[in-house]
């Protein structure tokens, strides 16, 4: 039986100037759950996860977010839906921590916020720990706070799908974490998370389930245990890597990497 919540992708490729840079994928992100969405740089995540919020044009292939599908779903239905925060190079530097929030309400009031959209701001001001920020400028931040602006109207969305490329950039470890359960929160409430992440032991703590990608393509796919193994995680970075356990967890350790191989030599 398919999960209502689930987004269901089927067939799904892409391709820029002739060069495929998703290869046919046909995957099932399942809902009331985080997916974690993993692998080396260039590996096709930010396009997988931009083609499911429809960022970029309509592709070869089918995407049906909770039963909708993307191609053919009104934008502003689309968007109470799922809510992306992909990766943000630059900053519209003349708009304020609050009204950048505001746009988050967008989907659900067209510019005319009532007192439901006003409470959302301010939950997710309060969530992301800008109050005190709210009345700043976004060109006067540091990264990790414009970071949890961005994640703070993602969040005012308050959809059923929320879709995050690399969240962590910029934040420390505190804040981090603090996203994470916040996620788990959202998860606990019936909502579903994909988000593309760099630190493994972040996918490995609070993800359900992971995604694996490489070249294009979706390699590994299943419970952290299963996938953050040492093998897998090796063969798809690259790169010697241990896995250990930790709380009941898989915890992986790259760090050293090379000691072993130094401490033969010696
Ligand atoms: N518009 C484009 N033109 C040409 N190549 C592109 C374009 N967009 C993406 N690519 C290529 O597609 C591949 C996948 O890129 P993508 O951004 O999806 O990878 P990623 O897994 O998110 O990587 P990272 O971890 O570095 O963010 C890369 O090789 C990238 O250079």
């Amino acid at each position: 039986m398919k999960t209502r919540s689930a987004i269901e992708i089927t067939g799904l490729s892409h391709a820029v100037q002739r060069t495929e840079i998703l290869a046919p994928t046909t995957l099932t992100l399942p809902g009331g759950k985080i997916t974690a969405l993993i692998g080396p740089n260039g590996a096709g995540k930010s396009t997988l996860s931009r083609l499911i919020a429809r960022i970029e044009p309509p592709p070869e292939g089918t995407v049906l977010v909770n039963g909708l599908d993307v191609a053919q779903t009104p934008g502003a239905r689309l968007a109470r839906e799922l809510a992306f925060m992909g990766q943000h190079t630059g900053l519209a530097s003349r708009l304020r921590v609050r009204e950048l929030v505001a746009f988050g309400r967008w989907p659900h009031c067209a510019g005319r916020p009532g007192p439901a959209d006003s409470a959302a701001i301010a939950r997710a001001l309060h969530d992301f720990e800008l109050e005190p920020l709210a009345g700043r400028f976004l060109d006067t931040l540091s990264g990790g706070q414009a970071q949890r602006a961005h994640l703070a109207m993602a969040a005012a969305q308050q959809t059923p799908w929320l879709i995050l490329d690399e969240p962590l950039n910029n934040l420390d470890l505190a804040h981090a974490r603090a996203l994470m359960a916040h996620l788990a929160r959202l998860r606990e409430a019936g909502g579903s998370v994909l988000i593309v992440l760099h630190d493994l032991n972040f996918a490995a703590g609070w993800a359900d389930h992971v995604v694996a990608m490489k070249a294009g393509a979706v390699v590994a796919e299943g419970p952290p245990a299963e996938v953050l193994t040492a093998p897998g995680l090796s063969a798809l970075y690259e790169t010697e890597i241990a896995v250990t356990e930790h709380c009941g967890r898989p915890l992986v350790l790259h760090h050293l990497g090379g000691v072993a191989e130094r401490r033969q030599e010696a």
